[in-house]
């Protein structure tokens, strides 16, 4: 059966897709689903397609931001305008917010400027989302920078800019700041003495070592003028309004773009600690020293009660990506469950994670060994425990397998977050990538180690992405995987333990298959962390 499903992808997806490399493979027999045929791997393309154009920011602003005459009303607050109003932004999907803001605001606007990535406008043009794009006659002054989201020369121009607006404002103005995920590397102002290199070789240390979002940007707020509530205390006695989309687990204010807009809890005792843990004690700058030292306890830029004049808003985030995820997968015929927004730590125990609930899945579907059944659910459990997600649902799984059961519909399983990769490596990837690989090779393991196999008895996909559309510095947003792909690598000549362990599952999914299983997206211009979606039927006999 051939169905060109790349073609058939681009008439259904020109919004979001730049071109997606999906062909489809001999050995998926699809099904028909409202006259249409089509298989596993393309729900699942669909279902996160699903999920990254339900927080798309321009319908984020629009959901919940309204102007009527003088009044603005944010979610449910008002606040009064009249022709006052100022706009700051960073962050990835700064563009398509502002845009949508500049529209609603109308005539109270008066001045902005926004600091986002390199080339996002020329990729806007490009793709034809003009919708994104700021009107020919903004107010708003656009800055670049940030290239493979690293601080640069560009956006430290831009974070200026931004102070000095900041810095001008009085108690009859309102400041609108847009915030979302990448704006930690937007919006850099290093406290003198620190450089702008010291701060991006220190961040790139502790990146490259594992360290998690919350400990990186825990160590960015001490050393910069504007993280930990700076922009906010810089912007007093104005109004701050905020509205922010989510990348952090938890959707914690004070870590999403390293929190301008809100008071730091963190201490200067807090970074020593994170730095001592990546061992990265002894190569501190004499510059960071000096600047943890001056802090004095505190790295906050103020108390709380110095915050009355701000009001943060969380307005798109990981939850209402997959919340949309499962009503496109529901009305596909798939038996579906959200399990947690809150993955995180590092891929390759997520990893087994993931595997392990397969596993359990496809045994649970195929109703065999209980015991089996028993110790993958312990083991589960374990690594839930282990890995710390607070939010996991296992017994959301459970409903929709025995939903599955009963109705015989397929089942997809969905979760989101964000994991580390520990880089041991010089290869080229991202953690999406290098998750859907690692997946792969455990569910190979598992096939070889089990004699009677509920999961050779069924069709199993699992997609993992980042709603950004680049996974780690690479042009891929991440990867389809399956059972089979180890063999299928083996067979092309490719090995999966190799790869992995030089962190080049870029590289991997771009030989295997003719890069078919790399879900390419181009920037999607939103930001709230991954997507992993399982995907499992049974085989047809
Ligand atoms: N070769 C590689 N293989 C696997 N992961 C990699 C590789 N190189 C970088 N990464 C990971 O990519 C991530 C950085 O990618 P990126 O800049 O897209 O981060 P991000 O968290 O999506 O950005 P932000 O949160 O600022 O939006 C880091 O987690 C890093 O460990
Ligand atoms: O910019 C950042 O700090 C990260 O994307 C988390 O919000």
């Amino acid at each position: 059966m051939v169905v060109l499903f790349g073609q058939y992808l681009w008439l259904r997806t020109n919004r979001l897709f730049v071109h997606t490399k999906w062909q489809l493979r001999k050995h998926y027999w699809s099904i028909s689903i409202a006259g249409k045929e089509m298989s596993l791997p393309q729900h699942s393309v669909e279902i996160f397609q699903a999920a990254v154009n339900a927080v798309l920011p321009q319908t984020m602003i629009r959901n919940n931001v309204r102007v009527e005459g003088e009044r603005l009303t944010v979610q449910n607050q008002s606040f009064p305008v009249h022709k006052n109003v100022y706009l700051v932004g960073f962050g990835k999907a700064v563009l398509g917010m502002a845009a949508a803001a500049e529209d609603l605001l109308g005539e109270h606007m008066l001045q902005g400027v926004i600091s986002v990535p390199s080339g996002i406008q020329e990729v806007l043009r490009a793709t034809g989302k003009i919708d994104m794009l700021l009107k020919p006659q903004t107010k708003m002054q656009v800055i670049e920078g940030a290239k493979h989201n690293l601080p640069d020369e560009n956006a430290l121009t831009a974070a200026n800019r931004i102070q000095h607006l900041a810095e001008g404002l009085t108690a009859k103005d309102l400041l609108f700041v847009l915030i979302s995920g990448g704006g930690s590397a937007l919006l850099p102002a290093p406290i003198p003495p620190v450089t702008l290199q010291e701060k991006q070789s220190l961040t790139k240390q502790l990146a490259a070592k594992g360290a998690t979002i919350h400990e990186l940007n825990t160590v960015r707020k001490s050393l910069s003028l504007l993280k930990g509530g700076g922009l906010a205390k810089i912007a007093n006695p104005a109004q701050v309004v905020s509205l922010i989309m989510s990348d952090v687990i938890g959707d914690s204010l004070d870590i999403i773009a390293s929190g301008p807009t809100v008071p730091s809890s963190h201490r200067t005792e807090d970074c020593y600690k994170i730095l001592s843990k990546y061992n990265l004690e002894s190569s501190i700058p004499e510059s960071v020293k000096e600047v943890l030292s001056r802090a004095k306890g505190s790295t906050t830029h103020g108390e709380s009660q110095d915050f009355a004049h701000v009001c943060n808003f969380i307005i798109g985030s990981n939850a209402i990506a997959l919340k949309q995820a499962k009503c496109q997968s529901e009305s596909l015929g798939y038996s579906t469950s959200v399990l947690s927004t809150a993955v995180s730590g590092d891929v390759r125990n997520v990893a087994k994670l993931y595997s392990m609930l397969i596993q359990y899945a496809c045994s649970t579907l195929a109703d065999s060994n209980s015991v089996q059944q028993g110790n993958l659910k312990d083991a589960i459990l374990q690594t839930i425990a282990m890995l710390d997600i607070p939010d996991f649902q296992l017994d959301n799984c459970l409903i929709a397998l025995e939903e599955s059961r009963g109705s015989g519909r397929p089942v997809c399983l969905l979760a989101g977050g964000e994991t580390t990769v520990m880089l041991r490596g010089k290869g080229k990837g991202g953690r999406n990538q290098e998750m859907a690989l690692l997946v792969a090779l455990e569910l190979h393991k598992a096939k070889l180690t089990r004699s009677q196999d509920p999961l050779s008895e069924h069709e199993v996909i699992f997609l993992s992405g980042g709603t950004d559309g680049q996974d780690g510095p690479t042009e891929a947003a991440g990867a389809i995987a399956y059972t089979e792909l180890v063999d299928e690598a083996i067979s092309e000549g490719l090995n999966v333990e190799d790869f992995l362990s030089n962190n080049d599952s870029f590289t991997f999914f771009s030989k295997f298959n003719n890069g078919s299983n790399l879900i390419v997206t181009g920037l999607t211009c939103t930001n709230v962390m991954d997507v992993q979606a399982i995907l499992i039927r049974p085989k047809r006999r």
